[in-house]
């Protein structure tokens, strides 16, 4: 098995096993706690020019499937874990992970010391770095790590943002549509316009589950553009990296703003707050994990969010206009907002979960009861 090493900006060096594909990579070092949905994470565009830890020590052991994906392909630029599964069981799975990622050039590094590597991010917080399977040298590895672009001040979100404007139909798979129960095809084809900054998929496949006509634009599509598929709301999706740049935007979510619904996820609600002048700073190492705790302060009750963010919004620099709706209960940090006059509303965390607990789901149906009220009056 040939070697690999990663090596941190900060001169932190792990060697490792290497699985997936060969050759040479930097990203920023992040981690994630979910103990499962590694194929969800692996797709998840918002993982764009990261490379993602796995704090659970055995990754793989269920295989990989065509259908828990949540875009094409993966977009992540490395995958770091304890131990890759040699052998994978489970019915609904179609091969195994090391080939899948050597499929689609993903670099892979196990055998390391992954508790070690998280505890040092945690403390230093999150870092540029590198794999490589092909330079083995510990300081020619450190200073490539320290010349990486950051992701602070760019926008990558245009990389993996849809590029055409495209009608979505697919729906939730079995399991989820009964989690999701009454609720399933009440949106009675009321028109969803996603502006798709990297979305995962689970969240049209919420939309048409529920009901509704569902259109995907590409992230940069004006509002007027928008305002002529005639929506009865438009959701802002997830996606990659660092919200500020991405000014047009924000724009278009202020020309929006008071026209139409509008919802927001995790990029979309950083998106949305920008447009109404509050502020996002980025966090020391992030929240990214399927047992985030988060309260809805409207109603005093707790869930259990998944998470995948390395900035927030800034709950000083909120404007008037915004109240804040959720908090992260581990570092208080905000976790969503309400516009008190237009109907337009974020969150921070994943509702679509994929993978992770659907305590979330009703924020579907809160998006639903806007969208009625504001047909209604
Ligand atoms: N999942 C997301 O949409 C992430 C939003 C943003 N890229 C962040 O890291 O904070």
């Amino acid at each position: 098995m040939p070697g690999v090493k990663l090596a941190l900006e900060d001169g932190t060096v792990f060697s490792g096993e290497s699985f997936g594909a060969v050759g040479e990579v930097t990203g920023e070092v992040v981690f994630n706690t979910s103990m499962t949905g590694y194929q969800e994470i692996l797709t998840d565009p918002s993982y764009r020019g990261q490379i993602v830890t796995m704090t659970y020590p055995e990754i793989g052991n269920y295989g990989v499937n065509s259908a828990d994906i949540e875009n094409a392909v993966p977009s992540l630029s490395g995958f770091i874990v304890r131990e890759s599964s040699r052998i994978y069981s489970n019915y609904r799975a179609e091969g195994d992970l090391d080939s899948y990622l050597k499929q689609h050039n993903i670099i892979g590094i196990s055998g390391l010391d992954t508790r070690a590597l998280v505890r040092h991010i945690r403390n230093a917080g999150a870092m540029r770095g590198i794999l490589s399977t092909i330079d083995m040298d510990d300081a020619s590895l450190v200073a490539k790590a320290k010349a990486a672009p950051s992701l602070v001040g760019r926008d990558i979100a245009c990389e993996v943002m849809g590029k055409s404007i495209a009608t979505w139909d697919e729906k939730l798979d079995d399991w989820t549509t009964t989690e999701i129960g009454a609720a399933a095809g009440t949106g009675g084809g009321a028109h969803v316009v996603c502006m798709d900054f990297g979305m995962k998929w689970n969240i049209p496949r919420h939309f048409a589950s529920r009901g509704y006509k569902v259109t995907v634009v590409p992230g940069n599509t004006s509002a007027a553009d928008i305002m002529k598929l005639n929506p009865d709301g438009v959701f802002l999706s997830n996606g990659p990296g660092d919200p500020e740049p991405l000014g047009y935007a924000c724009d278009t979510i202020r020309e929006l703003l008071g026209k139409t619904p509008i919802f927001g996820i995790c990029l979309g609600h950083q998106l949305l707050s920008l447009a109404c002048g509050a502020k996002t700073f980025k966090l020391k190492f992030g929240h990214r994990g399927a047992n985030q705790p988060v309260m809805d302060l409207t109603t005093s009750k707790v869930e259990i969010t998944t998470q995948n963010h390395g900035f927030a919004v800034d709950a000083d620099s909120l404007p008037e206009e915004l109240e804040i709706t959720h908090r992260n209960l581990n570092d208080d940090t905000v976790a969503g907002v309400r516009h008190k006059t237009h109907p337009a509303f974020g969150v921070q965390y994943h509702p679509e979960a994929a993978a992770g607990p659907h305590d979330s789901h009703y924020l579907f149906e809160r998006f639903q009861e806007l969208m009625a009220a504001t047909t209604a009056s």
